[in-house]
């Protein structure tokens, strides 16, 4: 299914290593989910989650984000509506660079030769390029990425225009994972933007968060932590219209 991100202000990010709601009624107003983690997840729990997503809410796009190959299979690449992969500004050469040129490098190897079923999929599937600045230095994403300094606002927006007008990326993410950032950096990088969209992520567990970060700019809300651990307050973070 297309996504429409002009219409998206609400993203679940399920962690597949991490138990799912028993009922999951409770993702009826979430515009988009996106399926990933740092710790503990593989192909085989990332497609149990997609899975059970699906069949919840059959009608909403759900994104796979691997930290790693290991993470995907012909199986996930197929299940989902677009894989997004991470760029990490503020993080070691590798989860800038390294790691997409790798993934590419096997990807056009099979493809050159007996094309594996996975390079098929991933050849036939839309592949999201998102660029993220990490700011909570004590998360997994930061340990993960090699991230040991938090960028200023005026990085933030730095990075972000770089995004818009360099690398083309049709995201940029300000990731605060597993703390509430506050909303300085997504007013600085939405000062700047026009066209990427722009996500903040990180310790929203209330309307009051949820509506400072969108009035400040950012295009949609990410919740993480929340749809794990408090099913109430993660409804109250979904905007009513
Ligand atoms: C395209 C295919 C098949 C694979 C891509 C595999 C690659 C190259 C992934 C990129 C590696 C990378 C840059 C990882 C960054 C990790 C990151 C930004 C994770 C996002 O954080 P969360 O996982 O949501 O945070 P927590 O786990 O801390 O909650
Ligand atoms: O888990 P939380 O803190 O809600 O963060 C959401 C998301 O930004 C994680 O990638």
């Amino acid at each position: 299914m297309a996504i429409d991100w002009g219409e998206i202000t609400h993203i679940t990010k399920v962690d597949p290593a991490k138990a799912l709601p028993a009922d999951l009624d409770v993702l009826e107003g979430t515009d988009l989910v996106v399926v990933g983690g740092s710790d503990g997840v593989t192909a085989a729990n990332a497609l149990e989650a997609i899975q059970a997503i699906r069949r919840a809410i059959p009608a909403t796009p759900v994104l796979q984000e691997p930290s790693s190959p290991a993470h995907v299979s012909r199986a996930t690449v197929d299940a989902v509506d677009a894989i997004v992969v991470p760029a990490v500004y503020n993080g070691d050469r590798d989860h800038f660079v390294g790691k997409h040129v790798d993934i590419f490098t096997e990807l056009g190897r099979n493809g050159a030769s007996a094309a594996s079923e996975l390079t098929t999929a991933l050849l036939e599937t839309p592949i999201l390029g998102v660029g993220y600045v990490i700011q909570h230095l004590e998360s997994a994403a930061a340990a993960t990425s090699g991230v040991d300094t938090a960028y200023t606002p005026d990085q933030v927006a730095g990075a972000a225009l770089a995004t818009e007008t360099l690398y083309d990326f049709p995201i940029f993410y300000v990731e605060y994972t597993g703390r509430y950032g506050g909303s300085e950096d997504v007013d600085a990088a939405a000062r700047v933007l026009e066209e990427t969209t722009l996500l903040y992520g990180g310790g929203i567990d209330s309307r009051e968060k949820a509506r400072e970060i969108l009035a400040a700019g950012a295009d949609a809300i990410v919740v993480g932590d929340c749809f794990h651990d408090d099913l109430e307050r993660f409804q109250a973070t979904i905007p009513t219209a």
